[in-house]
């Protein structure tokens, strides 16, 4: 069995966050494991909270994990604080994981920035040099590349300039595009497209949580990262498709479809 671990933040309604993660992990049958970055009070609707996780805190999990299990594959969330962000460099630095897929999330689905600003230059300068994949959505490419994204020559712009930061591939997710929701994968040689439908739904918290930690799964068993993505692209399709009406926002992606093969 293959042993994959989220070092992210806790989301208290399961859409989003270590608890998308794990259901994700669980869903490709890999074993699944959690370093919590911060506790967030949030829902469907909204992010009424966030506590963060003292640093010392943080290292604390990851050794405990290091030092007696095998990692096969590492995804990154929320880390909002550049102190974090820091510690968990260094820590991943140290016990060197085979792959790193880093999500630089920033601003929740309900406008609440998970990402402080003081922490962003921390995120590109320390975590992105680590990454095996870092998967930014539009407005994260963004901010990363310091430019706006309007068309396909700015998707492929915008990767070149993220790709320099130091990430060994990039993929930047089309669900805030116009039109249909086409992912681009740069290896820092060519661009891979990876088409979407686009669902009509509220119901999509939690999608970059899932894509990530599904491309995180598949590394772990062993796809080469373009594979990794497809098959995530695929597993994130689905479970967009069977989403859950929950709460009064936007409701969570389905993992039971894929797990069990068919609705829970
Ligand atoms: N409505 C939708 N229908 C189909 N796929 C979607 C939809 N919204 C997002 N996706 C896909 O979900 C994944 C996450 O993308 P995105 O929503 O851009 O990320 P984030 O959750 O980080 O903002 C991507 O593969 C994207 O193409
Ligand atoms: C604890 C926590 N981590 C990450 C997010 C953002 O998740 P994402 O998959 O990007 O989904 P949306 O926020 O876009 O629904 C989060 N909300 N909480």
């Amino acid at each position: 069995m293959k042993h994959v671990l989220t070092i992210a933040g806790s989301d208290c309604s399961g859409g989003a966050g270590v608890q998308a993660d794990l259901k994700t992990m669980s869903a490709h049958r890999c074993f699944a494991m959690s370093v919590i970055t911060a506790i967030t009070a949030q829902n469907t609707q909204a992010v009424n909270d966030v506590l963060d996780i003292p640093p010392a805190m943080i290292e604390a999990q990851i050794d405990a994990i290091f030092t007696d299990i095998r990692v096969d594959a590492v995804k990154i969330g929320m880390v909002s604080v550049s102190d974090s962000i820091r510690a968990i460099a260094g820590k991943l630095r140290q016990y060197t994981p085979p792959f790193v897929v880093v999500d630089p999330v920033m601003v929740s689905k309900s406008g609440y920035d998970l990402l402080r600003p003081e922490a962003a230059s921390a995120l590109k300068e320390l975590l992105l040099p680590l990454a095996t994949i870092v998967t930014p959505n539009v407005p994260e490419a963004e901010k990363l590349a310091g430019m706006s994204i309007r068309s396909e020559d700015d998707i492929k712009e915008a990767a070149q300039r993220i790709y320099a930061l130091g990430a060994k591939q990039v993929l930047i997710k089309g669900g805030h595009s116009d039109g249909q929701p086409t992912d681009w994968l740069f290896d820092g040689q060519k661009f891979t497209a990876f088409p979407g439908k686009r669902i009509d739904t509220p119901n999509t918290h939690g999608t970059g949580c899932t894509l990530s930690s599904a491309i995180a799964s598949n590394l772990a068993l062993g796809h080469p990262v373009e594979q990794a993505v497809e098959l995530a692209k695929q597993y994130i399709q689905t479970a967009i498709e069977h989403s859950i009406p929950l709460g009064h926002g936007h409701g969570p992606v389905n993992h039971f479809y894929e797990y069990y093969g068919g609705e829970c």
